[in-house]
């Protein structure tokens, strides 16, 4: 598909154009990765049901974000797409937003150690500067929510795990302070609505920038690509969580053999269509809407 604007970011599931010099296009694909691997196969609507949560998310967390004199990055979805020359088959997933000057930080915020986070607590006991209890395990739900930025990695690099101290030096203090009070305020309000819709949410990445000297909110927000959402019924810290979307094809490449050196392999239908099943149920239980 050609799009008349010009593609200035391409991510393993995500583009991003350049409408004009104020206004860029985030376009979600339909494309799913797993182990850090973009599979061929397509899962159809997780594009639309992401951009469909992200908006979701802008509008849940606009007080947060008002409280923190911090505003959001999106200005239009879906039909109203259509007039500024976005094909009808992107419309709905993608997102018009303020371009705004983004800040080298990746703003993590954690609530539960998964992943990275307990590579790092198992070598040193914290994650880079932040010190945590003794006796956690992958899966432990931590005393409180922490702030642990990354740096923003290449592409097809990972993103290095930093402490407040390169934040500081990166944005100064006080853009720092500010990111890791929002990091923590947005995450600790989305942890309980999707507590509430039966979803640990484990942990998240958010985007900053700002424009005219405001911090902004930018990237897509609270989804289950740019976060860890589990099923709280299977929650059970000691071992790697489940997925709430992504275990069907964790599992079927396990069962399959592939060697995750080699080409990915195709999922059978059946994967695939249980897995846009799982995006689907993650936004209406999430929403409280009916995706249909
Ligand atoms: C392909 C995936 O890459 C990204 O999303 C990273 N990225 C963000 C921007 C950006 N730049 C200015 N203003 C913004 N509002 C945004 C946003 N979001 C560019 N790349």
């Amino acid at each position: 598909m050609t799009l008349p604007f010009e593609l200035v970011a391409q991510g393993k599931v995500r583009e991003v154009y350049a409408v004009d010099d104020d206004r860029l296009l985030l376009v979600a694909s339909d494309r799913i990765s797993a182990y850090d691997v973009v599979l061929p196969t397509p899962v159809p609507d997780k594009g639309r049901v992401l951009t469909a949560l992200s908006v979701w998310w802008f509008e849940q967390l606009a007080p947060v974000l008002a409280e923190h004199g911090a505003e959001h990055h999106l200005l239009a979805t879906g039909d109203a797409l259509l007039a500024e020359g976005v094909p009808a088959e992107l419309a709905g997933r993608s997102m018009l937003v303020r371009r705004l000057e983004m800040l080298p930080v990746e703003c993590v915020a954690r609530g539960y150690l998964s992943g990275s986070g307990t590579h790092l607590y198992q070598r040193s006991g914290a994650i880079v500067d932040v010190a945590l209890p003794a006796g956690l395990v992958e899966g432990s739900r931590l005393p409180e929510p922490v702030f642990t930025p990354s740096t923003k990695a290449e592409v097809g690099e990972h993103d290095e795990a930093i402490g407040f101290a390169q934040v500081v030096d990166a944005v100064g203090a006080e853009r720092a302070e500010a990111l890791r009070a929002l990091t923590l305020a947005l995450y600790r309000r989305g942890a309980e609505i999707a507590e509430d819709a039966g979803i640990v949410l484990a942990d998240t990445k958010f985007e900053f920038g700002t424009a005219d000297g405001t911090l902004v909110l930018g990237d897509e927000v609270l989804t289950p690509d740019s976060s860890r959402f589990w099923p709280a019924i299977t929650w059970s810290p000691g071992a790697p969580q489940p997925s709430f979307d992504k275990q069907y094809v964790r599992d079927w490449l396990t069962t399959s053999g592939w060697d995750r050196v080699s080409p990915a392999p195709e999922l059978p239908e059946a994967v695939v269509a249980a897995t846009r099943e799982r995006y689907v149920t993650a936004y209406e239980k999430l929403t409280g809407r009916s995706w249909s």
